[in-house]
């Protein structure tokens, strides 16, 4: 029945005020105000409704992607929209396109790369869309080793020109966003020629297609790689193939702002430093925590309200049968979750802060905090976008078999979400970085070199590497200190224990290679560190609203009690707990599964997500998902005609056979 929220019960049982949550989850009230009038907006625009893109061929699909861009764009133009509330548009329209590169990508390398003049001049060009830019440094052969691209850049100083070419069928570019048929321009990484000598990976801006007709200049070839993944899904986007015949740009299209070269061909690296570049990096990574956060805090909503809906067994005296978020089972697979989505937000948060405070201290010449903001933000990506990843996953078996349809909205956001995982830095790779650096750490920990940041408790090495954690009953394990001991312990024991086992090599680098996956569940040990303090830091904060906090504190505490039972192995080996101590972990975490319980549906509703950009009908806000289902069910084209195309051709004559000899 239209207008009858299915789901007023569980709305009835929260113990907290769901606008303040709401409030804490947008990080802030303007925040939450600008992103609750745009997902709004964008919602009840039918120039954004989500057609049905698992259905659509790609050309189909690609022409309506187009047109939404188009369409967005004129939308941000007449409401004069800002910079944050733009975005924040292209990001409820939920559909992943060639703006996202150009604005997430292509804009932030000038920014980052360019010097003023470049910023200058490209800047305001790519800000009005004049020109649409990617970002092509993956190639056919190479993508995490950088420094094996080969195109080259070779500098002609008779023309000063650089003269850009795929020397070989593995040079080709190869998934670069928004390639493959848009862009225009594309900032391109070759290794830099001059005179003979290879002085490695630099940037470039190319112009790559005419901006009159759109074909491709003379000696670029160009084109999408292919369908991907999933129906619709990321194949929106145009990935895509390219290659250079010896094509010329001029001299100032390299992007100069940590090298330069002049104009009689000499190679020089600017007073800035080469760590600047850092900078855009923990910018785009901050980014990729938050829509992880996004992407997994709309499967747990999804998931959450279909558990309360769906009803299977326990029938009492002809009663309904039990809601299946009561199974135990469905808490335990499900609540973590659920505390996983808001520990992103906030660890996401804290990245934001983390941004500006290296932007600060680089404008001061400061450059102390930033290896370690790089590790942490690699390691961040690559944490919370597995744990997202697996997560939307386990929300789909939540969700049993409707959870297979695509009005579920589950295989499609699974679909568009996976490749995070890979792109901007395959996770695996990134995590080997991350335990780089915390074995350098380590090395230094007796020269007096103090341990920064969110490797501060290094710093306290000795009480880590002999402590015992002092919980004696359940209720002990929700000081924060007991949680925090234990996984900084852990943390650091598997790192020093990584370290001593290096020693043993006469070559670091065999060593490394031989024990890489240790060194990358030691970096996951300490990644998970950094989420938990955040998500406990975020405790110590003033939190307004009736009950808001006890929530968020039940949250945290099922964040890193769940951790701590799935890698109870790690916790024990390294002696940071006793058996004991580990089974009265699990004892207080079904405790918080029921004290989440009654508030679980106004939780996820604290995301405020529109059943538009939620696009799903398991998921729908008033939880009248049957009537839904059926209604959709016959939209299907299949369902066109009563009798399917190809029955005459294929089936009758299946059924009319008649076979003398056919035995079964
Ligand atoms: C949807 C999507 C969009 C993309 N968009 C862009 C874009 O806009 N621009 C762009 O330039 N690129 C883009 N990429 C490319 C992406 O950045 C690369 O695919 C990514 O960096 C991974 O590199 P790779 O493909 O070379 O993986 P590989 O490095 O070949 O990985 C293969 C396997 O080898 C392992 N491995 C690799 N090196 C090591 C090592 N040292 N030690 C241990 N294991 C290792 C990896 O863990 C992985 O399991 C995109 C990719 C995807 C999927």
């Amino acid at each position: 029945m239209e207008g009858i929220d299915h789901l007023a019960d569980e709305r009835n049982k929260a113990q907290f005020d769901v606008g303040a949550m709401k409030i804490v989850w947008a990080g802030s009230r303007r925040a939450f105000e600008v992103s609750d009038r745009i997902s709004k907006l964008v919602a009840a625009d039918p120039g954004f409704h989500k057609d049905n893109r698992p259905m659509l061929g790609r050309n189909e699909l690609f022409k309506n992607t187009l047109r939404k861009a188009a369409y967005a764009w004129k939308r941000i133009i007449e409401l004069h929209l800002s910079e944050e509330e733009a975005a924040k548009l292209r990001f409820y329209v939920d559909e992943p396109a060639y703006t996202d590169l150009h604005w997430g990508m292509f804009v932030p390398a000038i920014k980052g790369q360019g010097t003023e003049e470049q910023q200058q001049k490209w800047l305001p060009l790519a800000y009005k869309m004049q020109i649409i830019g990617c970002y092509a440094q993956t190639e056919l052969g190479h993508g995490s080793n950088v420094q094996g691209l080969e195109t080259t850049a070779t500098f002609d100083p008779q023309t000063d020109e650089f003269v850009i070419h795929s020397p070989t069928l593995t040079s080709s570019k190869w998934w670069p966003g928004g390639l493959g048929k848009v862009s225009t321009h594309g900032v391109i990484y070759a290794r830099l020629i001059t005179d003979g000598r290879d002085h490695g990976v630099h940037g470039f801006i190319v112009q790559l297609r005419s901006l009159e007709d759109h074909s491709p200049l003379p000696g670029i070839t160009v084109g999408d790689i292919g369908m991907k993944f999933g129906n619709g899904a990321y194949n929106t986007m145009d990935n895509g193939v390219l290659r250079f015949d010896h094509v010329r740009i001029p001299r100032d299209q390299m992007l100069m702002r940590v090298s330069q070269v002049t104009r009689e061909g000499k190679y020089m690296q600017s007073d800035v430093p080469r760590q600047l570049v850092y900078g855009t990096m923990v910018y785009v990574r901050q980014t990729i925590v938050a829509d992880a956060s996004c992407a997994l805090s709309r499967a747990v909503c999804i998931a959450t309200r279909y558990s309360a809906v769906r009803r299977q067994f326990g029938s009492q005296n002809g009663g309904p049968e039990s809601q299946v978020i009561d199974y135990k089972t469905q808490q335990n697979r499900l609540f973590p979750l659920l505390a996983s989505a808001y520990a992103f937000r906030f660890v996401g948060e804290w990245l934001k802060w983390l941004y500006t405070d290296v932007t600060q201290r680089l404008q001061a010449n400061d450059f102390s905090t930033l290896p370690e903001a790089h590790a942490c933000t690699a390691g961040l990506k690559s944490v919370t976008t597995t744990a997202t990843a697996d997560g939307i996953e386990e929300c789909r078996k939540l969700c049993g078999g409707h959870g297979y349809l695509c009005t579920s909205g589950l295989p499609e956001l699974f679909a568009v979400y996976v490749p995070a995982c890979t792109y901007e830095g395959d996770n695996i790779v990134l995590l080997l970085q991350v335990a780089r650096f915390l074995m350098k750490t380590v090395s230094q920990l007796g020269s007096g070199k103090k341990p920064v940041g969110t490797t501060s408790y290094m710093g306290q090495i000795e009480h880590l590497m002999q402590c015992r954690s002092n919980v004696q009953r359940a209720e002990d394990w929700l000081k924060p200190s007991a949680i925090l001991e234990a996984f900084e312990s852990r943390a650091a024991r598997m790192s020093v224990a990584c370290a001593q086992n290096l020693t043993k090599f006469t070559n670091p680098e065999e060593g490394f290679a031989e024990l890489s996956a240790d060194l990358v569940e030691a970096a996951v040990a300490h990644c998970q560190l950094i989420i938990v303090s955040k998500f406990i830091e975020k405790l110590l904060q003033d939190i307004p609203g009736k009950g808001v906090r006890e929530q968020l504190e039940a949250l945290c505490n099922i964040y890193a009690l769940f951790l701590l039972h799935k890698h109870q192995g790690d916790f024990l080996s390294t002696g940071c707990i006793t058996a004991k101590q580990a089974s009265l972990a699990n004892d207080q975490l079904r405790s918080l599964y029921s004290q989440v319980r009654p508030n679980a549906i106004a939780l996820v509703d604290a995301f405020n997500y529109t059943d538009h950009f939620l696009g799903s009908i398991l998921g729908c806000y008033d939880g009248n998902v049957y009537p839904k289902l059926y209604e959709a069910a016959w939209k299907d084209p299949l369902n066109d005609s009563v009798v399917p195309e190809g029955y005459h051709e294929y089936i009758r004559p299946l059924l009319k056979q008649n076979l003398r000899t056919a035995r079964l």
